[in-house]
């Protein structure tokens, strides 16, 4: 069974300290799903996520990653397998778009017309103009570009799996909007595997097949928003309110018929 997950976290455990950052959390993904990891602020998502490309390395429990025990991979080459997004891009801020999303395949020792053919594909595949971003600074790109940036620079190695911490967060809700819909038609057109840390449900709602819901290192519960709906926990359907409240509120102030 454990061949179809994508991720698999059994019974993971991470201390700093005294504090269990993860708590005993036990997570499938299945191979091609898009999971949401929703939590307040120190809930332990990061940790979680950075688990599984052995950033940080679990005090306990297993993690397997297609399969294979994360612990037998080596942590370079399971960090090529898995694209990685940060909430502030991540990029090198010295290095020209083109440079950014082409280091890793320059890193493997692809020729250089190689890698500048990869770069011109991802920036299409992103959506970013080629001659107008490619020789560009990252300071000279809006955020919601430096985050699409990231993504392209992300896929460069072609992973199957993404882990995306917060890639939207810190944007316009327009942008955020666009860049969320366009990684979802991305991540169904190329078959990727993603795993999205977000704080905000409807965000979650409205990209992931299945939200998983942290909080003090648990995982207190995992399903598809219809799923959690009928949860028992107050947490989680506080979590889900929110969302709501926002339909209902925008219902009664903006007028019915308007552009679509
Ligand atoms: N390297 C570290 N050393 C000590 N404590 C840490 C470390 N990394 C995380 N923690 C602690 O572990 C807990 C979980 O942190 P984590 O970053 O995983 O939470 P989070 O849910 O991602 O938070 P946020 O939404 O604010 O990014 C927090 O209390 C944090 O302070």
């Amino acid at each position: 069974m454990s061949s179809k997950l994508a991720i698999s976290y059994h019974h993971v455990t991470k201390r700093f300290g005294s504090l269990a950052a993860v708590d005993d959390v036990s997570l499938g993904v299945a191979a091609g799903e898009f999971v949401a990891i929703v939590g307040g602020s120190g809930s332990g998502k990061t940790t979680l996520l950075r688990l599984a490309n052995r950033l940080i390395e679990a005090d306990s429990g297993t993690i397997t990653v297609e399969g294979e025990d994360a612990r037998n991979v080596d942590p370079v080459a399971l960090r090529r397998r898995i694209g990685y997004v940060f909430q502030s891009g991540g990029l090198f801020p010295h290095l020209s778009v083109a440079d950014n999303i082409g280091i890793t395949p320059k890193l493997l020792g692809e020729p250089v017309a190689a890698v500048a053919g990869r770069v011109d594909e991802l920036l299409e595949l992103v959506q970013l103009d080629r001659t107008s971003h490619r020789e560009r600074l990252p300071e000279d790109l809006s955020g919601g570009e430096r985050q699409r940036v990231g993504v392209a620079r992300a896929l460069a190695a072609r992973p199957r799996i993404m882990l995306m911490d917060e890639p939207f967060g810190a944007l316009d809700p327009l942008t955020r909007d666009a860049l969320g819909d366009d990684y979802r038609t991305l991540h169904r057109k190329l078959g990727l595997t993603t795993v999205m840390i977000t704080h905000d449900m409807s965000e979650a709602i409205l990209l992931a097949d299945r939200i998983a819901v942290m909080r003090g290192g648990r995982l207190l519960a995992q399903g598809t928003a219809a799923e959690l709906s009928s949860s028992r926990d107050d947490y989680v359907l506080e979590l889900l309110r929110t969302p709501r409240r926002q339909v209902e509120r925008l219902n009664a102030l903006l007028p019915m018929g308007g552009a679509a």
